[in-house]
C-alpha cells in the first residue's frame, strides 16, 4: 500500500545557467507542491503504514530550509531547477522515511516533476 502527503511552500530563485535573455536568469518566485509517496506494510494494530503526523515532522525541517528563501542560497541548490530540487529534497528525506518511494514536485500549476530516486 502506498499513501501520500502534500505540502507547500514558496520560494524565489533564478537558473544561473539559462541563456542571456531567458525570462527563468531573472529573480522570482513559486508556490512549489511537494507530494510524499511512501510505501509499506500495513501495521495491523494501528491500521496505517506510518502516521501522517510523523510524516509532516520529518518533513518540516526540510522545507523550513527552503520555505520563503532564496534557493540558490541553500547548500546545493546553486542552480535550483525543479529537477534539482527534487532530487535535493529527496537525498534529505530518504534517510529519514525508510518507505520513500517516489515524489512529485510541482514547480507551477502544469509544470513539475517525478523523482523515484534514480
Ligand atoms: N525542465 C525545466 N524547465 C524549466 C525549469 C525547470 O526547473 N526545469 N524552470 C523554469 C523556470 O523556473 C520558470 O520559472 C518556469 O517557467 P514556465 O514554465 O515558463 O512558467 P510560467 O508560469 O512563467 O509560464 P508562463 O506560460 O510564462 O506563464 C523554466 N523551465
Ligand atoms: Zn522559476
Amino acid at each position: 500500500m502506498t499513501i501520500y502527503q502534500h505540502f507547500t511552500f514558496d520560494a524565489a530563485h533564478f537558473l544561473p545557467h539559462v541563456p542571456a535573455g531567458h525570462k527563468c536568469k531573472n529573480l522570482h518566485g513559486h508556490t512549489y507542491h511537494l507530494t510524499i509517496y511512501i510505501a509499506g506494510e500495513l501495521l495491523e494494530k494501528e491500521g496505517w503504514i506510518i502516521d501522517f503526523s510523523d510524516v509532516k515532522a520529518t518533513l518540516a525541517p526540510i522545507i523550513s530550509v527552503l520555505d520563503h528563501h532564496l534557493l540558490n542560497e541553500v547548500p546545493g541548490l546553486e542552480n535550483p531547477t525543479a529537477e534539482l530540487l527534487a532530487k535535493w529534497i529527496w537525498d534529505k528525506t530518504r534517510p529519514l522515511l525508510s518507505g520513500l518511494q517516489k515524489i512529485e514536485l510541482k514547480e507551477t500549476p502544469g509544470t513539475g516533476v517525478m523523482y523515484e530516486g534514480n
